[in-house]
């Protein structure tokens, strides 16, 4: 595995660029406008917390796939609501054999594939809107993705990255150890991007997912970083709450409980100052991943019958604030509306 094209080289992608650079990889990616122009002169660069400097020119970029061709693997770093974009143009990296792996927050489009796929009552039926994504991407060649890391991009092509210890988590919908997938993590870790496989990637996107539950709409209303929100002891207190009624969903729907401590997890993220990326786009006015991080767990709580008062409270002012600041048109406006899934 050698030509890897990241499509959305934002904190993330361009992170996983660098690192992908490193490897030796001949890295494309796919960008756009002030990012794009940046990348083009100046390559990508990140800061880490340890004060280290890592850099990728990337062979290719450009804001049209078809500039770059096809690829040994695609991975796709946009937020959720870009994901259309994606499937609308993704077709000319696709060679006939290459993987695409989705590194993202939140309840992923691909999350009801698979032979071994979850049960029917553990799948929602809206996760990829008009089946954009299937008919582009297809289910062979999904791989599932989870990073763990705290970046922000300070301006184009120039990145903090936050977390003190990065690392990735892949793996098939359908559970098999690839050799797609370990080609894959075996290129991150020689770049020095700790990559597991893992035989279980649903479990490790509600693992993930426990914290952005909590973090996210928290920092979203008190528009403060990690440490800071959850330096309040009552902030603290709802996080925890939110994280254990997140545990419950996942535990009911994965039908195996999550292992650790909503505290842990809690206490985990306030060592570090960083924005989460959900902030960090109401800031911007991007459009927000509330839909992926919050509303789909939400509407996985309804049917499980598991009570979520926190969530849902958090979950309402979140989609208020976005609302206000243009950046959510929610599908329909109230919590209260989510056991009617589906429509709207
Ligand atoms: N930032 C973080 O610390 C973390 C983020 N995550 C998750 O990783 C994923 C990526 O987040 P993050 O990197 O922060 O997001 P960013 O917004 O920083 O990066 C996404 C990039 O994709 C670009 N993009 C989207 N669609 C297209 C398109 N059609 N053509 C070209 N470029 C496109 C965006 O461009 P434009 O801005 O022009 O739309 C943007 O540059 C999200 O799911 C997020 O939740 C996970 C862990 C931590
Ligand atoms: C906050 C963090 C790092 C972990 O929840 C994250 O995933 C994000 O910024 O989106």
């Amino acid at each position: 595995m050698r030509r890897v094209c990241i499509f959305g080289a934002g904190a993330i992608g361009g992170e996983l660029a660098t690192h992908l650079a490193i490897a030796g990889a001949e890295v494309s990616v796919v960008a756009r406008g002030a990012l794009l122009d940046a990348i083009r002169a100046r390559g990508i660069t990140v800061r880490t917390r340890d004060g280290a400097i890592l850099h990728c020119s990337p062979y290719a970029a450009s804001d049209d796939p078809r500039d770059l061709g096809p690829q040994d693997a695609v991975v796709v770093a946009v937020k959720a609501p870009a994901l259309p974009g994606v499937a609308a143009r993704v077709a000319p990296l696709l060679g006939s054999e290459t993987p695409v792996a989705f590194v993202m927050n939140g309840l992923p489009w691909w999350y009801g594939m698979g032979a071994a796929g979850p049960p029917a009552e553990a799948v929602l039926p809206d996760l990829d809107p008009g089946g954009v994504l299937h008919a582009a991407v297809g289910e062979a060649r999904v791989i599932g993705g989870v990073v763990y890391s705290a970046c922000t991009m300070v301006e184009p092509g120039a990145i903090h990255s936050g977390h003190a210890s990065n690392k990735l988590v892949i793996g098939e919908p359908d559970g098999q150890l690839s050799d797609r997938a370990l080609s894959l993590a075996a290129l991150f870790e020689a770049g020095a991007m700790p990559c597991r496989v893992t035989r279980d990637i649903r479990a490790e996107v509600w693992g993930k997912l426990m914290t952005n539950l909590a973090s996210g709409p928290i920092c979203l209303l008190s528009r403060s970083g990690l440490s800071k929100s959850f330096a309040d002891p009552v902030v603290r207190a709802a996080a925890i709450r939110a994280v254990q009624e997140g545990m419950a969903i996942a535990n009911a729907v994965l039908g195996r409980p999550l292992g650790g401590t909503a505290e842990a997890r809690i206490d985990r993220l306030a060592a570090t100052d960083h924005k989460p990326s959900i902030l960090q786009d109401l800031e911007h006015g991007r459009a927000l991943e509330l839909e992926a991080l919050l509303l789909h767990p939400l509407r996985l709580a309804r049917r499980t019958g598991v009570e979520t008062p926190t969530l849902d409270l958090l979950t309402a002012l979140a989609s208020q604030a976005a609302e206000r600041a243009d950046v959510y048109r929610p599908r329909r406006s109230e919590i209260a509306a989510l056991p009617e899934e589906g429509g709207g």
